[in-house]
């Protein structure tokens, strides 16, 4: 039988060829001053949008009113991708909105009284984070946040993403996220939420929201990441995952969320900022590998079938409670250490060539596609892709950018992410000593 490793590097490289092939057709047919503006990162023009978003937030957004937090957060965030920082009063101004967001029982909403949510709650500690310093991160209420996702676990393993709201993969990843980022994780929260997430990877590969729903790019990234964080990635069937998500990036070089479905800009993360966790769960990965071809059963718990005792270091697998001598808390921090071996699966300057040609606004801001606006949730979800496509080929985080990773001028650079958080790199470092003194 064919090795499942050569199929992927076999479809890999036709993919390749043909994107290749389709991205210079389109580039080749626009007019020469096109070219060089429009593969150019348009820095200052991406900077004035959002800061021009911050400062209206208090103001301009009464439609987006349950969502003012993840507002802040897709504009402070690209703002930190650009390596812009927000002026003083700016920074105060946005401490004191999503201090008056957090509840007093615990946990964000998405405006001022307003019931807390899961997802407000990710977006909120993920721009206090992104602001970092001691009036941001303190302003964070740890203790009530645990007490409110206590409040949000479902017998299920999984969690709701408010009181009485929907059980889905989102809620586990944002509940998940902010516990470890805020170092509070702990068994009770990540009892069983591993077979919640295995419950939705469907026969596609991919990862739904919930069982018996469709694999889509949103959740797929949620669902790995969560099971990154809480140790049991391996319980995935991580090379059906690979067939799925490789086969996302289209001929257009942009990712679509799901199958036969159109290719979107903010697709950029949600399925290529799979890619930089994969490669560093790339043993577990063999490890699913070789028993398939030792005749073993690959199945979602491939390391309780494993013929083999050669069970690698990430990803033991332990329901309800963490591997003996993994500290929950720390897996976000280790998992930088992981080694890189693997290249990406997925053609990284294809990639920036959609995000800078598709996606990109001249005038400042990024899109779905062309025809298409501008918005922040986009801007964010495109520069955190663009920004996953430069970094994917460095083995860490001291090894720097070679110019041949960035499409484009090198001036196109883009700080680092956390991959599994998704806050610049050097925001997270700070976090994590702010939250793990005593
Ligand atoms: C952290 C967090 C809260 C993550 C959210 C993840 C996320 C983006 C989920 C997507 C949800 C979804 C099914 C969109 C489909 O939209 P559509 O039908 O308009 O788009 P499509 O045609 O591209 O599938
Ligand atoms: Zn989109």
């Amino acid at each position: 039988m064919e090795s499942p490793v050569a199929t992927v590097t076999q479809r890999d490289q036709w993919m390749v060829e043909s994107q290749v092939f389709r991205i210079y057709e389109l580039f080749g047919n626009l007019p020469p001053k096109a070219q060089s503006v429009m593969i150019e990162l348009q820095r200052d023009s991406h900077i004035e949008y959002l800061t021009r978003g911050l400062r209206g937030l208090p103001s301009s957004f009464c439609v987006l009113d349950a969502n003012r937090p993840w507002l802040c957060y897709w504009i402070l965030h690209s703002l930190a991708l650009l390596e812009e920082s927000v002026d003083d009063e700016l920074e105060h101004n946005a401490i004191d909105f999503l201090s008056r967001c957090q509840d007093p029982e615990g946990g964000y909403g998405g405006g001022p009284g307003q019931m807390p949510h899961l997802a407000t709650t990710y977006a909120a500690v993920n721009a206090l984070i992104t602001l970092g310093g001691e009036e941001a991160l303190s302003s964070i209420n740890r203790g009530k946040i645990y007490k409110f996702l206590q409040q949000m676990k479902h017998p299920s393993g999984g969690f709701r993403m408010h009181d009485g709201g929907e059980i889905d993969v989102r809620a586990c990843y944002t509940a998940v996220s902010v516990a470890s980022i805020l170092n509070i994780l702990d068994d009770e929260l990540v009892h069983n939420v591993g077979s919640f997430i295995l419950s939705c990877q469907t026969y596609e590969g991919g990862i739904s929201g919930e069982p018996g729903a469709e694999a889509h790019g949103g959740y797929t990234f949620c669902g790995v990441a969560t099971m990154v964080l809480i140790n049991q990635v391996n319980r995935l069937d991580l090379p059906g995952l690979i067939d799925w998500l490789t086969f996302r990036q289209g001929k257009e070089c942009g990712f679509q969320g799901r199958t036969n479905k159109l290719v979107d800009g903010c697709y950029s993360f949600w399925q290529g900022g799979v890619f930089p966790i994969l490669q560093r769960v790339h043993s577990t990965i063999d490890e699913q590998l070789a028993l398939r071809d030792d005749g073993g059963q690959c199945t979602k718990d491939g390391a309780q079938t494993s013929t083999t005792s050669n069970i690698s270091k990430e990803g033991k697998f332990f329901e309800g409670t963490a591997s003996p001598g993994v500290n929950l808390n720390d897996i976000g921090y280790d998992f930088l250490k992981w080694p890189v071996i693997s290249e990406p699966l997925f053609h990284s300057i294809a990639l920036q060539q959609y995000i800078l040609l598709c996606s990109q606004e001249e005038k400042g801001g990024m899109k779905d596609k062309p025809g298409k606006s501008r918005d922040f949730y986009h801007t964010c979800y495109c520069l955190s892709g663009l920004s996953v496509c430069q970094h994917i080929w460095s083995n860490d985080e001291d090894s720097p950018v070679l110019p041949r990773a960035v499409m484009g001028p090198y001036s196109n650079l883009l700080e680092p992410i956390h991959p599994l958080f998704n806050v610049v790199l050097e925001k997270y470092h700070e976090a994590r000593e702010f939250f793990t003194r005593d």
